[in-house]
């Protein structure tokens, strides 16, 4: 990989590499824009096949959190970190301090948060050597787990969605298809359930599995079936990539709606999808709850106000799917066009007040 032919051709701003001996860590902070403000994006820990697998990962993710959050209207830009281990044998203490160090070390322009193998007990660690890090645990006045707050998010725009494709937002009586039974899909389970809706689920942990069985009387699946389940919606809420060349031809649903990120294997599936006139919520602004609740508690955290906002997730589904019918686009490419032009216009404003200070300065020469 030509890393600096990379980050030129899609606009990285920083690629921070971080190794202490001591502890065993290997991370790597990629920051992608900074245009709206610092970036705020996740640690995700994860056994990566190479160094370079893992570099690839932080670069990919870091741009899809700079969408993420342009999208969801926070004044922050996009990064996010990968550590190199296994999360459920390499943690130690000193891991997290010395990587609080290294995100201290950047002065504020990334702030961290849980991702995929990362805790609150994690953060909690990072918060002893910095205060650029979110989602530390309540104790400290802060917000804790994100999990149920992106299930909230996930269910408004799926409301959203329904309305979209049958005319109603109400969930009352529609089946919902649910990939993933973990953090996320189970508080989703609950407010689906609560409303009505009927559940079929799959997961590859089976006691995931039966928890929501006994819990809302859903209909377990094995992992390859949920595809082609007789479903209203179908909720990823698992894995990356799983709208597919294999997958699409099994979809009998009319919305896809779920919490999982990077859902489009490549963006031709999401024109596919488009054309059989599946509504798809677009994946980071219908998971964008838990970077919503995060970055309330930069300004101290109430959750009141951060409900609120995750709320709004249901009207900025609605105008993504407003601007794809007015310019005939899939609803994926909207949701990128929303947030690139929402950082367009706060770069020309701010290079333009630029421009006014540089005439005041060679007016006083
Ligand atoms: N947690 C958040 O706040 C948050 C925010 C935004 C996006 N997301 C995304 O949402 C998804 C779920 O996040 P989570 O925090 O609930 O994770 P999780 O690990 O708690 O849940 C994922 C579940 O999917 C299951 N799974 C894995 N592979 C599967 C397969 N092939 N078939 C069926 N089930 C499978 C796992 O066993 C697990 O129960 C992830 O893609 C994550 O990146 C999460
Ligand atoms: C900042 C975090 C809450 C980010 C979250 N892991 C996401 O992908 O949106």
């Amino acid at each position: 990989m030509e890393i600096f032919k990379y980050m030129e051709t899609h606009d990285y701003e920083q690629l921070v590499i971080c190794q202490d001996k001591t502890s065993g860590l290997k991370a790597i902070i990629a920051i992608h824009d900074t245009t709206l403000g610092p970036a705020l994006g996740g640690t995700r820990m994860w056994t990566y096949a190479s160094e370079e697998e893992a570099i690839e990962d932080a670069l990919r993710l870091a741009k899809g959190m700079t969408y993420k959050n342009a999208a969801a209207g926070l004044n922050l830009g996009g990064g996010k970190t990968v550590i190199i281990g296994d999360p459920k044998k390499d943690k130690n203490e000193e891991m997290f301090r010395a990587f609080g160090r290294y995100i201290e070390g950047l002065n504020g322009r990334y702030i961290t948060a849980e991702d995929v193998g990362t805790t609150e007990e994690d953060m909690d660690l990072i918060h002893l050597e910095t205060d650029y890090v979110t989602g530390v645990s309540a104790e400290f006045g802060s917000s804790g787990n994100p999990s149920p707050v992106t299930a909230y998010g996930v269910y408004k725009g799926m409301k959203a969605a329904a309305k979209e494709a049958f005319g109603d937002d109400s969930l009352k009586g529609k089946t919902v298809a649910v990939q993933g039974v973990g953090n996320v899909a189970y508080t989703l389970c609950e407010y689906l359930h609560e409303e009505g809706a009927k559940l079929i689920v799959t997961d590859i942990n089976k006691d995931a599995v039966r928890r929501a069985v006994e819990a809302f009387g859903a209909i377990a699946v094995e992992a390859d079936e949920i595809y082609s389940q007789d479903a209203d919606i179908f909720a990823p809420c698992a894995l990356g990539a799983i709208i597919n060349d294999e997958t699409i031809p099994q979809l009998k649903c009319k919305v896809i709606a779920g919490s999982a990120n990077n859902q489009l294997k490549d963006p031709e599936h999401g024109d596919r999808i488009h054309e059989m006139g599946i509504v798809y919520a677009p994946d980071y602004v219908i998971n964008s709850g838990g970077v919503i609740n995060v970055a309330d508690e930069l300004a101290g955290y109430n959750r009141e106000r951060a409900m609120k906002r995750v709320a709004g997730i249901y009207d900025t589904i609605e105008q993504i799917f407003a601007i794809s019918k007015r310019d005939n686009i899939p609803s994926y490419v909207a949701a990128d066009r929303l947030a690139e032009e929402r950082i367009a216009r706060v770069a020309k404003s701010r290079g333009q007040f630029l421009q006014n200070e540089k005439s005041v300065l060679s007016r006083k020469k």
